[in-house]
């Protein structure tokens, strides 16, 4: 690894340490976002190196499909296969009792649906992601873009300030993989976010919003101690 930036190299190592939990034989719910990108690519090596075969990765937006197919991994559908062995993704928050703010890369609906059918669901962050609270982090909220204005309005009511989430490098809002439009909303403090997520995802036009509560079974965290990167399990 000749990688300097010292989140890059924790990003690296929780990737790698979580492409190890794979099995020959595995499903795998591939996520998104640049650690789990380590991760894909990781898988990817293992299978070029022969210390893992006869896996079949189902990506959580067209970013993992991309880098599977980069990498050799090859894919299937929730059509095609009737079990998730393992998703392996990363994260925006992490709490104490491994609820997660996800949706940073505007993926959570496709990533909430992977992650939330696998037998482990495996979060792979670097260590600057824990939180002892969720929602400092903007809660990204996938809304279908007739529904905009009310679905912010909504939000406002509920005290999340919320903002739409534009593009870089395009003009305009952000569309997801499914053709919708991300609202950012930021709240105070999310004091109960089991609460929160079902009350969000009741206002009609939002498709789903980016708390995963209960469903994170292993949190691996990469950090650097004594200039060391290493990588611990929560
Ligand atoms: O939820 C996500 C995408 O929707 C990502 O997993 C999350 O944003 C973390 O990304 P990164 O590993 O690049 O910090």
């Amino acid at each position: 690894m000749t990688e300097t930036d010292p989140v890059k190299v924790m990003k690296q190592q929780v990737g790698k340490a979580a492409a190890d939990l794979v099995k020959s034989g595995n499903i795998v719910g591939l996520g998104t976002g640049s650690t789990a990108a380590f991760m894909i690519q990781f898988l990817g090596e293992r299978m070029q190196a022969g210390t893992l075969t006869d896996i079949k990765g189902i990506p959580t937006s067209f970013q993992a499909s991309v880098l599977a197919k980069k990498y050799g991994i090859p894919l299937t559908t929730l059509d095609e296969v009737d079990r998730i062995d393992v998703a392996i993704d990363g994260a925006d928050e992490v709490d104490p009792q491994k609820n997660l703010i996800k949706g940073g890369g505007a993926a959570h609906t496709r990533e909430k649906i992977v992650d939330g059918l696998a037998e482990q669901f495996v979060v792979v962050v670097d260590s600057s992601k824990l939180v002892d609270s969720l929602g400092a982090f903007p809660l990204p909220v996938e809304v279908v873009p007739m529904a905009i204005a009310p679905v912010m309005r909504a939000l406002e009511e509920l005290g999340g300030n919320p903002e739409i989430r534009m593009g870089v490098k395009k003009d305009g809002p952000v569309i997801t993989d499914q053709g919708n439009m991300i609202l950012d909303a930021k709240f105070a403090a999310i004091a109960n976010p089991a609460d929160l997520e079902k009350t969000i995802n009741n206002i009609p036009g939002v498709l789903d919003n980016g708390l995963f509560v209960d469903l994170a079974d292993i949190i691996l965290i990469g950090e650097i101690k004594d200039s060391q990167p290493s990588v611990r399990e929560m």
